[in-house]
């Protein structure tokens, strides 16, 4: 009895010393193999940096649009140009198409139920394909009139409250998304229990998923110690019950709606409707559904925040403009429409600008992961690699974008070689692109147009009158990087503009109340 346990317990500790060391070593010879191939790179890792874009800017302009870092036991690829960007994740898509592991955020927390931290592979397709039927081009035209009715309660919001113009950016964008998605609006972001619950959630994802903060990254076969050893899994695999209890309830909630014929058309609806076809789990499906909170609300309030400090720095020297354009084509008794944008050239240059100038997905996005051993202008990219795109480095290459700090619309407006077809590249790349980038910038576009419609933003005044000077690089840490709090002037542009304001919304209050 006490030799089996003992031969057990030795089969144990052989098997899994064997899954610590053998993958490492594996990695190890491939990268001596090809050692000379291999793309330049640092000899000294930093880190517990907190904007590790900064850093990534700098090892571009250093070593090239390709870099290569030892991050831990993973090779990882940084890509500093649009060029290398396309070339590689747009064009060879089929390998570059897989994600890195988290171990922790992606599979203990989330129990491989998160489909933007998958891996290629069959459940990501049936995820992927989901987002694209509810977020592709058509279907989200057909989300317009919610959003020209939140951006009408958005203008009113900024006419009365103009300090509070950030909270009332996130409302707008989570109002949108969460109506998109469950059928039901955000009226106070800060007291919505949806919202509330949705942050608590991004919140417990964002604590787990720091590069180098638990060492099951580097040895993945930590993962299978039970909980009863291992205090930090326990913790994590709780933390996942009450993802869990918070998505299911949701999903009940659109379920009850839907037999009670109470459900407006939106994208919980259409998973449910699509469910049996595409052989889901009702947790998939629930964590499906949670997927455009997490992705598109910080995105859209965040790249509207970074239009606003743009008008305040730089604003002498486009707003002008662009109100002529508006003035011409929208006139001064109705705010600007979807149907308006496509004769707003200028317009949609500042929507285009704003994206290219400070990215709101800094890094990129997630992540890519290599796939498969490849070359790339005569460097060895391992299979296996985290790959890496920071638009930091990308939007503010010299090369593509001279002059890159400075806001200049008249960039989208030239003739310019640029990979793809927006002339920037904030939606991200091939496979993985961003599926809601078309309910995104139509967020991006109207509330652009609309503002620069009915307001005067400038400069807020010290007690002297004096301009206050706002600091363009004073930006969020973090996966998603944002203005960090700034004073600025929004007023309306005349009492024509504000009657118009104020006419809108109260139509818009009685259709959303409808
Ligand atoms: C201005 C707004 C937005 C910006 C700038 C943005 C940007 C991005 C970027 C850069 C990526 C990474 C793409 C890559 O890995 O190559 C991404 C991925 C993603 N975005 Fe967006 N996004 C925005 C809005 C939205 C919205 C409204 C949704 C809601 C449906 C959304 C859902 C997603 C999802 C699910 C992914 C992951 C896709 C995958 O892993 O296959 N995004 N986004």
């Amino acid at each position: 009895m006490f030799t089996t346990f003992v031969f057990t317990i030795g089969i144990g500790l052989i098997v899994l010393y064997l899954g610590l060391v053998f993958p490492t070593l594996e990695q190890k010879w491939r990268l001596y193999a090809h050692r000379s191939q291999l793309p330049p790179g640092p000899r000294v890792i930093k880190t517990g940096i907190r904007k590790p874009w900064l850093w990534f800017r700098e090892l571009n302009q250093e070593f090239g649009d390709v870099v290569y870092l030892q991050l831990g036991p993973t090779p990882t690829i940084v890509l500093g140009s649009a060029q290398a960007a396309w070339d590689l994740l747009e064009k060879r898509g089929s390998t570059y198409s897989s994600r890195p592991r988290f171990i922790m955020g992606g599979e203990l927390l989330s129990g491989g139920m998160r489909g933007l931290m998958a891996p290629y592979s069959p459940y990501w397709r049936r995820w992927r394909k989901l987002l694209h039927s509810g977020f592709m081009q058509r279907q989200s035209e057909s989300y317009r009139p919610i959003q020209s009715l939140e951006s009408t309660v958005l203008m009113h919001d900024l006419m009365r409250d103009a300090s509070g113009f950030r909270t009332h950016l996130e409302r707008y964008a989570a109002s949108v998304i969460v109506t998109v998605t469950y059928g039901r609006r955000v009226e106070d972001v800060r007291t919505d229990a949806v919202v509330q619950r949705n942050a608590e959630s991004m919140d417990r994802l964002t604590s787990v998923n720091i590069p180098g903060k638990f060492a099951v990254e580097r040895f993945p076969a930590l993962k299978y110690v039970p909980s009863i050893f291992a205090p930090w899994k326990a913790k994590v695999l709780e933390q996942r019950g009450r993802d869990i209890q918070f998505y299911t309830e949701l999903m009940d909630e659109v379920r009850d709606k839907l037999s009670r014929g109470a459900l407006n058309d939106c994208f919980a609806k259409h998973l449910l409707q699509e469910q049996s076809s595409l052989g889901m789990s009702d947790l998939e499906i629930a964590y499906t559904a949670g997927t455009p909170f997490g992705a598109g609300v910080e995105t859209s309030a965040g790249s509207l925040a970074s239009f606003i400090l743009a008008c305040v720095k730089f604003g002498k020297e486009f707003i002008p403009q662009a109100q002529r354009e508006l003035d011409r084509v929208v006139g001064n008794e109705r705010l600007p429409t979807f149907e308006d944008l496509p004769a707003l050239e200028y317009v949609a240059a500042i929507a285009s600008e704003t994206l290219r100038w400070r990215p709101v997905a800094v890094l990129g996005g997630t992540p890519h992961a290599s796939t498969a051993d490849d070359v790339y202008n005569g460097m060895f990219i391992p299979k296996g690699s985290t790959v890496i795109a920071p638009l930091w480095s990308i939007h503010l290459n010299e090369a593509d974008f001279p002059d890159p700090h400075h806001f200049k619309p008249e960039r989208f407006l030239e003739n310019r070689a640029y990979p793809g077809t927006f002339g920037h590249s904030a939606f991200g790349w091939g496979r993985r692109i961003c599926p809601g980038m078309h309910l995104g910038s139509a967020s991006v576009a109207i509330n652009i147009a609309r503002i620069l419609w009915a307001f005067d933003v400038a400069p807020a005044r010290d007690g002297e009158g004096r301009n206050i000077e706002v600091d363009i690089f004073a930006y969020s840490d973090g996966f998603n990087s944002t203005p960090l709090p700034f004073p600025c002037s929004i007023t309306p542009r005349s009492s024509r503009h504000a009657e118009v304001v104020q006419k809108e919304y109260e139509a818009a209050v009685k259709q959303l109340k409808a």
